[in-house]
């Protein structure tokens, strides 16, 4: 897809939209914007399908002269006043949010990023994506895998213990029952499968798999959580999620953890007492094929040994680059302030806001698009922000 010319905002009045049959929801003094890509028009404006916490999006065909309502991925921003939209490289649209909390100002509305082509193939069906803006970069996210016994569990215990405002636990949904000591929402969101089937399919997942005979899966919500609170996140996930994470936007390290034995990961898993011997057994079997896949499909860059647990729990620390004297990290997280009414321009990947309205004091804003980088279905991150004065 083409780059669009530098300025590219149509804003659409409520009372054009029933002369023009656009069908938009919209609430009184709302006002829509659309963008042009190709020979599609892409109207983002009022609810979604009655939704009133749902940004609306519609598209339509120069071609064919229709209409259609494509499936969205992704949570958006809520409706407002007005919105700025500018196409971007990549299948992106950049929509700002007029008059909205400084923190949710930026958003990006993916309409044929690799994202987008690959739900839309697998779907069947239009579909778009939000992605959320977010100022700064995080550090990558951790992932570790293993066979059940290993000691992913008690590893990743350690290191929140000693680092409690460096790291971050992203909570998996799983359909399996909570053992005595594990909490809702804190160890797992215990779910029931169909809720969580359905959530599937409405995009809210990162990554999901069956394991050992129950449906486990990360939200997107759960790692973005822990992301936008300044802290590391730490995924404790199987092989199957694993690679797919590595297939997403998410840019991880990727940690396997094996046993000295499969004798010793007996031992462990028997000591632990949380399971029956019959998933005693199932999680046995499972962990043969989990560690030649772990050591042989190229998805993990580090492969730790837990014999010595002191001696694993070094090394974890050093795959991951700390060590006791590392900062806690500087992730920036804060929101970003845009002025309620402005114009925007496009140059290169510069977007210029300028304030208009009364109490203007020439200041512009530049949003440095160059570094951006995560998108659809996470946080699009990276983004750099300026004041300039220009009067
Ligand atoms: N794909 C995927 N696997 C998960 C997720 N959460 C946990 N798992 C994996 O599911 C398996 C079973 O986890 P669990 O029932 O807690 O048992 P344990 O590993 O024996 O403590 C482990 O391999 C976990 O890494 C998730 O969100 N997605
Ligand atoms: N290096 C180790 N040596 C001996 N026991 C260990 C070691 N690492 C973990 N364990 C024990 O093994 C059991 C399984 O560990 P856990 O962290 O629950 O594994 P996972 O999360 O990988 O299923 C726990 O009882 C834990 O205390």
């Amino acid at each position: 897809m083409g780059e669009a010319p530098a300025f590219f905002v149509d804003h659409l009045e409520n009372g054009q939209h029933t002369s023009n049959g656009f069908g938009v929801k919209t609430e009184p003094g709302h006002r829509d914007t659309s963008v042009q890509i190709g020979d599609r028009s892409y109207v983002i404006g009022g609810n979604h399908e009655g939704n009133p916490l749902f940004l609306g999006v519609q598209i339509h065909d120069k071609n064919t002269n229709k209409w259609s309502t494509p499936t969205v991925l992704g949570t958006g921003p809520k409706p407002c006043k007005g919105y700025s939209a500018i196409v971007l490289k990549q299948g992106r649209i950049l929509v700002i949010k007029k008059g909205s909390a400084s923190d949710d100002s930026i958003w990006f509305l993916e309409v044929d990023s690799p994202f987008v082509r690959e739900q839309r193939k697998l779907l069947g069906r239009e579909v778009v994506a939000w992605s959320k803006g977010v100022r700064g970069n995080a550090e990558k996210p951790i992932v570790i895998s293993g066979p059940s016994g290993v000691g992913k569990g008690t590893l990743i215990a350690m290191l929140m213990k000693e680092f409690p405002s460096m790291f971050g636990f992203s909570v998996s949904h799983t359909t399996r029952s909570p053992r005595c000591m594990e909490e809702n929402g804190v160890h797992y969101h215990f779910t029931d499968k169909t809720v969580m089937e359905k959530e599937i399919n409405d995009g809210k997942f990162l990554e999901f798999a069956s394991v050992h005979g129950n449906l486990y899966g990360t939200s997107i919500e759960s790692v973005e959580v822990v992301t936008d609170s300044g802290k590391r996140c730490i995924l404790d996930i199987d092989v199957q999620g694993a690679r797919s994470v590595k297939a997403s936007s998410l840019d991880a390290v990727f940690i396997f953890v094996c046993p000295p034995s499969m004798k010793e990961l007996e031992d462990r898993l028997r000591a632990r007492g949380t399971e029956t011997e019959e998933q005693i057994q199932k999680r046995l079997r499972n962990a043969e094929a989990e560690i030649k896949a772990g050591e042989s499909s190229g998805i993990f860059e580090h492969i730790l040994y837990n014999d010595n647990l002191e001696e694993c729990y070094k090394n974890l620390k050093n795959v991951i680059g700390i060590n006791d004297e590392a900062p806690v990290n500087g992730v920036e997280v804060e929101g970003i302030s845009l002025p309620k009414e402005h114009t925007v321009t496009k140059v290169e990947d510069k977007i210029l806001i300028q304030e208009t309205g009364e109490s203007t004091k020439n200041n512009m804003i530049v949003l440095d698009l160059s570094s951006i980088n995560g998108g659809a279905p996470g946080r699009t991150r990276g983004i750099v922000l300026d004041t300039v004065n220009s009067s």
